[in-house]
């Protein structure tokens, strides 16, 4: 996913990274990275009091209990800061925005208001392989953050389009290419502008009805 999500960053396509956000959202005095001190305890921090990723990755990823508490830790967050990236690029009338989701069928209840999911596959030995490769996971550890998830067969069975990414880099640009191509012609975003015009419209709405009942509650103590 990330290696696509670069080449869309590339291209000029606005993607907003879960990943990226997850370390954001559990810097060091967030509200995240407190309740995972205090359900965690001290030892998955490092000496600087952040967050040891590899230590909490080894407790998470082998067991589920934990993993589900962590994701209850920071997932209302993660979402929230999408949502706000979400609007952020409407407002600068960015014509559609990539989400780069790890989990988004795993997690999410709302597949059906993304106008294309797009799913990079790769089998299993490779992921193994590149796994080790870019984090030194041993095949165990890559095997449990790979078995914590829905199969990527399942996934490329509920996605629009599949990325083969098994050969170069290369070839699997090509194909994020004609996807662009395809997506850049079809006029199907419109759904995602009418839901934030839509979104955007109730949350002017709710503002418009506090200020006036709040006016005329402060108006009967006068
Ligand atoms: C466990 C943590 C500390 C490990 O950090 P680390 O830097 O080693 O990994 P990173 O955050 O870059 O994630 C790398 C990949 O691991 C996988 N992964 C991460 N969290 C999870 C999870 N809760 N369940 C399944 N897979 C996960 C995803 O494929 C992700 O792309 C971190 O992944 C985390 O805080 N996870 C909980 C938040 C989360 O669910 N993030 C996933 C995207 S929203
Ligand atoms: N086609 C490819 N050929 C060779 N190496 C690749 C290819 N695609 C990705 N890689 C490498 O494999 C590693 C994992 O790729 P990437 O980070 O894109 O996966 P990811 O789906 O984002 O993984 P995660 O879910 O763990 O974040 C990276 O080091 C990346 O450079």
């Amino acid at each position: 996913k990330s290696t696509v999500s670069r080449y869309l960053v590339e291209k000029g396509v606005k993607v907003i990274d879960a990943d990226l956000i997850a370390h954001q959202v559990t810097e060091p005095g967030t509200p995240a990275w407190k309740k995972i001190k205090d359900e965690f305890g001290s030892s998955i921090l490092t000496e600087e009091g952040a967050i040891n990723r590899d230590e909490l990755g080894k407790i998470i990823f082998q067991d589920q209990e934990k993993r589900k508490l962590l994701n209850r830790i920071t997932h209302p967050y993660i979402q929230r800061e999408i949502f706000m990236q979400i609007l952020t690029a409407f407002i600068h009338f960015e014509h559609y925005v990539v989400l780069d989701l790890p989990l988004l069928f795993e997690v999410s209840k709302f597949t059906n208001l993304f106008h294309k999911i797009i799913v990079v596959n790769v089998n299993e030995q490779q992921q193994i392989e590149r796994l080790n490769k870019r984090n030194n996971y041993s095949a165990e550890e890559a095997q449990l953050r790979i078995s914590s998830q829905m199969p990527l067969s399942e996934k490329c069975r509920l996605a629009d389009y599949v990325i083969d990414n098994d050969e170069t880099i290369e070839k699997t640009k090509e194909q994020v290419d004609s996807i662009l191509n395809e997506l850049n012609t079809s006029k199907a975003y419109l759904k995602y502008r009418f839901l934030l015009l839509f979104l955007l419209f109730n949350l002017l709405l709710f503002i418009y009805v506090f200020i006036n009942r709040l006016s005329r509650f402060v108006k009967s103590f006068q």
